[in-house]
């Protein structure tokens, strides 16, 4: 039987075949190259993320989700520009706005708005499985993306690794078990994801990070992602030296998500 993340990459295939029809990868491409003002304005993502745990604090990268395939709609007052805004004011090192919108209810406009309206980076959070994603990305003025192991052979992860460092683009590649972590640990990127999630039956256990961070080289960052949901939960990551987190659900579901980020952070 076909899981979530099947159906969510088959439905990608359809929408990269109809974008590449209204406009081809080589103008794509063209155009992006030539846009150097995109690149000047690109924020250093890994850059937030390690200036914040340098300062002793934890890196927070926030996330604008309306909705999301296991658990719904999270948030009935979605305006994205005032999520992000309450985001950097109460301390979030980068933003992750959802792109797609078919399972998650996201939007390329949503990703202009909350980065417009804040001045810290913002990753591009959608299932890439082709290079011209990678170029639309920085069309859309993301200053990263997420590459996810299971959604991807690793010869093709390689080149849009490659094709997203090669426009300025930082990469942080999502694993959820050993065999995607071996295969992650051969790209470049120093931004490793552990999804506590797993994106085919939504099982999530945050104890998949405490159980393969013994494998990840000191030089990497290794992100938390997904289920982060009470002050115990921070705490037991921190206490493991896990210190670069990934929460969506429990800052939308709050009245204010960015007073719900310094609540769960201190
Ligand atoms: O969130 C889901 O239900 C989901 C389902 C299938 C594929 C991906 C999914 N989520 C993507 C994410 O990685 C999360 O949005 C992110 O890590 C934040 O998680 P949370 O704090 O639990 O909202």
């Amino acid at each position: 039987m076909s899981d979530i993340l099947n159906k969510i990459l088959s439905v990608k295939a359809d929408e990269v075949a109809a974008a590449k029809k209204h406009r081809d990868l080589a103008s794509l491409r063209r155009d992006v190259e030539a846009d150097a003002e995109g690149r000047r304005n690109l924020r250093g993502f890994e850059a937030s993320m390690r200036k914040h745990i340098a300062a002793g604090k934890a890196g927070v990268i926030a996330e604008v989700k309306k909705a999301s395939p296991s658990k719904g709609v999270l948030r009935q007052d979605f305006r994205p520009a005032n999520i992000a805004e309450t985001y950097a004011r109460h301390g979030a090192a980068c933003l992750s706005v959802l792109t797609d919108v078919n399972f998650f209810q996201g939007s390329v406009e949503y990703l202009k708005a909350a980065r417009a309206a804040v001045d810290i980076p913002v990753i591009r959070k959608d299932f890439l499985i082709d290079l011209y994603q990678v170029y639309e990305a920085r069309a859309m003025g993301a200053d990263a993306i997420l590459l996810i192991v299971s959604a991807l052979d690793h010869g093709l992860m390689a080149e849009m690794e490659a094709c997203a460092l090669e426009l300025g683009l930082d990469v942080l590649v999502e694993v959820h078990d050993g065999d995607e972590l071996t295969a992650a640990l051969k790209l470049r990127t120093p931004l490793v994801g552990i999804n506590n999630r797993n994106l085919r039956t939504f099982e999530t256990s945050l104890d998949t990070t405490i159980d393969l961070l013994p494998r990840i080289p000191a030089d990497k960052l290794v992100v938390t992602e997904s289920g982060i949901m009470v002050p115990d939960d921070v705490k037991r990551m921190r206490d493991a030296n896990v210190h670069a987190f990934l929460v969506g659900e429990a800052f939308m579901r709050a009245p204010d998500p960015g007073v719900e980020l310094e609540r769960l952070f201190g």
